[in-house]
């Protein structure tokens, strides 16, 4: 089934009412202490080893929530909540179930009274992210928002790409230079491995960019929220492992012409280059996604291998 096609598919289940079992999603917030109480109280002080740079802006963070969509059925999934801005406003948004992975021991005990104020709707996991597949965490359609740690939002993405598709939406917010890359159409000075990797299996989108000073330290770059709509299935025919060796050969000599970086993968890259119909003289960013993938095919398929 086609993309949109599957989440039109979805559609009148989130409109319909939810399962009796299930604490009914409410708008209503209940009254809670100013973050800076909280972070004040629970001592967060802003470990930078840990990327932690707080939004305490409940209409940024707001924002974010909304670009998550209908967040009524499934899981929400948090990455990093450190204080839980960003979490209370999934909750205020209506979120039926928010599973939030935080490393930040002391974050964690903070949470402990949001979790309270939402009985059954917010689940605290205490652990790293790296080490957890967030398309395994509660009841579908799940989705993924939040504003991740800098040091390692890069790695959790490429750890989340082979289950992408079991995955309804992310609104992940990337520092922009990274987001730059994850949009960057071919032809463009950022667009890259990620890029191909990316595009392949899912719409990507900037959607607005976040100023220094709007988190609490303030960190050195600009921000931007991202949003990722999942396709059901890959772009093109291809097999992701030998894509991946493709475009670390292409992208790793990117100034150089196909015909030579692709010598690393296929002794006889001409013939290669020549069987998916693409000129040996291009450079890996003139190439579009659906030749990354021809290019891959036809390297499965053993051309190019004698030089
Ligand atoms: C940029 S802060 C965002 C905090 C909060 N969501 C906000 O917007 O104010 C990143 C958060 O991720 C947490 N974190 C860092 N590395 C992590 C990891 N590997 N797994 C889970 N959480 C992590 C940090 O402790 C911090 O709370």
């Amino acid at each position: 089934m086609a993309f949109g096609a599957g989440r039109d598919g979805r559609d009148p289940a989130r409109r319909g009412p939810a399962p009796m079992s299930e604490p009914p999603p409410t708008d209503t917030a209940p009254t809670l202490p100013p973050l800076r109480d909280v972070i004040a109280r629970h001592g967060l002080a802003a470990r930078r080893a840990l990327g932690q740079h707080f939004l305490l802006d409940l209409n940024l963070t707001g924002r974010i929530a909304r670009a998550g969509g209908e967040l009524g059925t499934g899981t929400t999934i948090e990455i990093g909540p450190g204080p839980g801005g960003l979490t209370r406003s999934l909750l205020a948004h209506g979120a039926r179930k928010v599973i939030a992975i935080e490393l930040d021991p002391r974050c964690v005990e903070a949470l402990q009274e949001l979790a309270a104020a939402y009985p059954g709707r917010l689940e605290i996991v205490a652990g790293d992210a790296m080490e957890i597949d967030p398309a395994k965490l509660g009841e579908a359609p799940r989705r993924i928002v939040a504003n991740l740690p800098y040091n390692v939002s890069t790695a959790l993405l490429a750890r989340w790409l082979p289950s992408l598709a079991r995955l309804e939406r992310l609104v992940l917010m990337f520092q922009k230079e990274v987001a730059e890359r994850l949009a960057a159409p071919p032809g463009s000075r950022d667009y890259g491995r990620l890029s191909v990797a990316l595009q392949w299996r899912a719409d990507v989108k900037r959607l607005f960019d976040l100023p220094p000073r709007a988190f609490t330290p303030p960190p050195k770059v600009t921000s931007s929220v991202v949003e990722i709509r999942p396709l059901a299935q890959p772009r093109y025919p291809a097999d992701a492992e030998i894509l991946e060796r493709v475009t670390a050969a292409a992208f790793n000599q990117r100034r150089k012409m196909l015909r030579q970086s692709l010598r690393s993968v296929a002794p006889d890259a001409a013939a290669l280059l020549a069987a998916a119909e693409i000129d040996g003289t291009a450079r890996a960013e003139d190439l579009s996604v659906e030749q990354f993938c021809a290019l891959a095919r036809a390297l499965a398929a053993g051309r190019g291998r004698t030089g």
